[in-house]
Formats: structure tokens, sequence, C-alpha cells
């Protein structure tokens, strides 16, 4: 039987997020890790557990079909994969990072400096628009530590709440790029593993769509329909049900987290009452 195979980081930042996408997609496995090739019990997935490092080569090399890695690693390696979907997690910054005592005002600043990165491919090629490139030190971990231990002047590393860059004494001047997981395929997949590839993302589509909308329901005046129906962006148009009492009428919908309260200030503004909001377990559109 034809099976798609899938690479995911055995541990670490991309690990359990990746896992967790899959078993909303239905697909059920063996749930441990030390066993770094495992096959799915309900769908035909085999998945390999992998140092992320590693992934973009074994999906070059059609090891792996899929896999599952931060964009900032497929930048790096400019390996021959296609980025096929963005999944939403793992979301971060690739940034510049100096000293707190350091005055830096532009990108000049790193004119002969030393800067310490895990990236050093995609901050020669961003210093290289700027027309020079400064002293690239390549250190795989604790980047954060290099300034202090005079080992650079600068840093380029992965930010996302700021917490590692506070604790080390450095301050984000300069953004390089920005990140989050994305699925990446060889871009020679056979038709049959193609086919079983397009099942698996229909239904991360679904759980995508899921988790970024909201379904709410709320009772308004009938009278305020109009204004309700025309704040609330609806797939298609919301579904409006009479009550008991023919001057109130219930309205379901659903709305986008990113303009959920935004919605909501609007529809309490038209005498809405009764608002529930209610997380949705998948959307198929
Ligand atoms: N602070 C962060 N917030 C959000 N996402 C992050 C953060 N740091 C890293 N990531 C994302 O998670 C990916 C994996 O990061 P992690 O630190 O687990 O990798 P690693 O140490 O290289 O692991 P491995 O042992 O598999 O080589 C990164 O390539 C990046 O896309
Ligand atoms: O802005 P923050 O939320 O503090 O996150 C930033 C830190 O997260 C990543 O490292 P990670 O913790 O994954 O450890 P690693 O060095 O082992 O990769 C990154 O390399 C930073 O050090
Ligand atoms: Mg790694």
């Amino acid at each position: 039987m034809n099976k798609l195979k899938i690479a995911i980081q055995k541990s670490g930042r991309l690990s359990e997020k990746s896992l967790e996408l899959l078993r909303e997609c239905g697909i059920n496995f063996p749930d441990f890790k030390s066993k770094l090739k495992n096959s799915a019990t309900n769908f035909p997935l085999e998945i390999l557990f992998l140092r992320d490092d590693d992934i973009p080569k074994y999906v070059e090399q059609n090891i792996v079909d899929i896999g599952i890695i931060g964009e900032n690693e497929v930048l790096e390696q400019d390996k021959n994969i296609n980025v096929i979907k963005k999944l939403g997690f793992a979301k971060c910054r690739l940034s510049l990072a100096v000293t707190n005592d350091s005055s830096c005002e532009d990108l000049s600043y790193f004119k002969g400096k030393k800067i310490a990165t895990s990236y050093p491919n995609i901050l020669a090629k961003f210093f290289e628009k700027e027309g020079f490139v400064p002293e690239i030190t390549e250190i795989s971990g604790s980047v954060e530590i290099a300034p202090s231990i005079g080992l650079a002047d600068a840093i380029a590393d992965l930010v996302s709440s700021g917490g590692t860059l506070l604790h080390n004494g450095l301050k984000e001047v300069f953004e390089v790029l920005k990140s989050e997981a994305v699925m990446v395929s060889n871009p020679n997949l056979k038709p049959e593993v193609l086919e079983i590839l397009e099942k698996l993302l229909f239904r991360i589509q679904a759980v995508l769509n899921s988790r970024e909308n909201k379904y709410i329901l709320l009772n308004a005046p009938t009278k305020s329909l109009p204004d309700i129906i025309k704040a609330l962006p609806g797939i298609k148009s919301p579904t409006v049900l009479p009550l008991a009492d023919p001057e109130w009428s219930s309205i379901h919908s659903v709305v986008r987290e990113s303009d959920f309260w935004e919605v909501i200030d609007e529809l309490k503004k038209y005498g809405a009452e009764g608002i529930l909001v209610i997380p949705i377990e998948k959307m198929v559109l």
C-alpha cells in the first residue's frame, strides 16, 4: 500500500504542535517518540522523528515526501523543496540585537562588526542588499551569550517573547525576517503519494480554518437586524431565527478570531445581548 512519509521534529519548539495538528486531522498513531519511525493506524502516513535541521535534506532527497519545519530553516538551507502550506504556529522573527548600552541607529552600525548567528546565509543575503557584509560567526545555539563572552559584537537570532534577549542584556534593533511553521514537500512526488497529500492538506485546512474562526450566537432587537447583519462578516450570510417575543431575534454566525473584538463592539452598539462565543471543532468551506 502507498504511504505518505512525513518528517517531524523529534523534540523542540515544533514537535508537540506538529503532532497536535495531525491528531486534530483525525490521524491516530502510537504515542511514543523513542521509536523514530511510526505508522498511523487509520491513515496511510508514516511519521519519522528527526532533528529539524536535517528535514530539508531528507525532503529534497525524497527520503520523506513532506516535513514540518520553520520557514527560517527553509530559507537558510535553500534546498530544492517547496513550501506548500503555512501552518500558523511557531511564529517568531529573526532579529538583529545589540547590547543595551550600544547606540545603534541604522544598519551602517554593523559595518566592521562581528555578528554571531545560527543563520549565516540569511544574514549574509540580508546585508548584501545593504551593500556590505559584516563578519559573521556561526554558532548553533545559546546565541544570546555571544556578546557577553566576547565572541561577537552583536547577534541575529530568533525572537518571540523577547525574554531571552532581556535576560541577556540585549535589545532588538532590526527585524531580518518573520517566520512560522510550514509544510514543505519534495517537488516531484508520485501521483499516488500526491493523492494522499491532497487528502491530508484538505484536513489540515479544515483544522486551520476552525482555529482562525469562532462561532457566535446572540439575541438582538428585530428592528436592528439590518445593522447587525452588516456588522457580521459571516461565511455567506448569518442564520436568523425568530424568538418567542417577535421584537427579538436570534442570530448565529462565524467570525474571524482577528476581527472578533471589533465585531463584538459593533454588535453591542446595535443592542445585541446574550452573546455566546463557541470554538469550532472543524470547518470545511
Ligand atoms: N522562541 C521561539 N518562538 C517561536 N518559534 C520558535 C522560537 N524559537 C524557534 N522557533 C521555531 O521553531 C523551530 C525549532 O526551534 P528549536 O529551538 O526547537 O530548534 P533546534 O534547537 O534547532 O532543534 P533540533 O534539536 O531539532 O535541531 C525554529 O527553526 C523556529 O522556526
Ligand atoms: O524571545 P523568546 O521567547 O525568549 O525566544 C527566543 C529564544 O527561543 C529560541 O531558542 P530555544 O528556546 O528554542 O532554545 P535553543 O537555543 O535550544 O534552540 C531562540 O533561539 C531564542 O534563544
Ligand atoms: Mg536544530
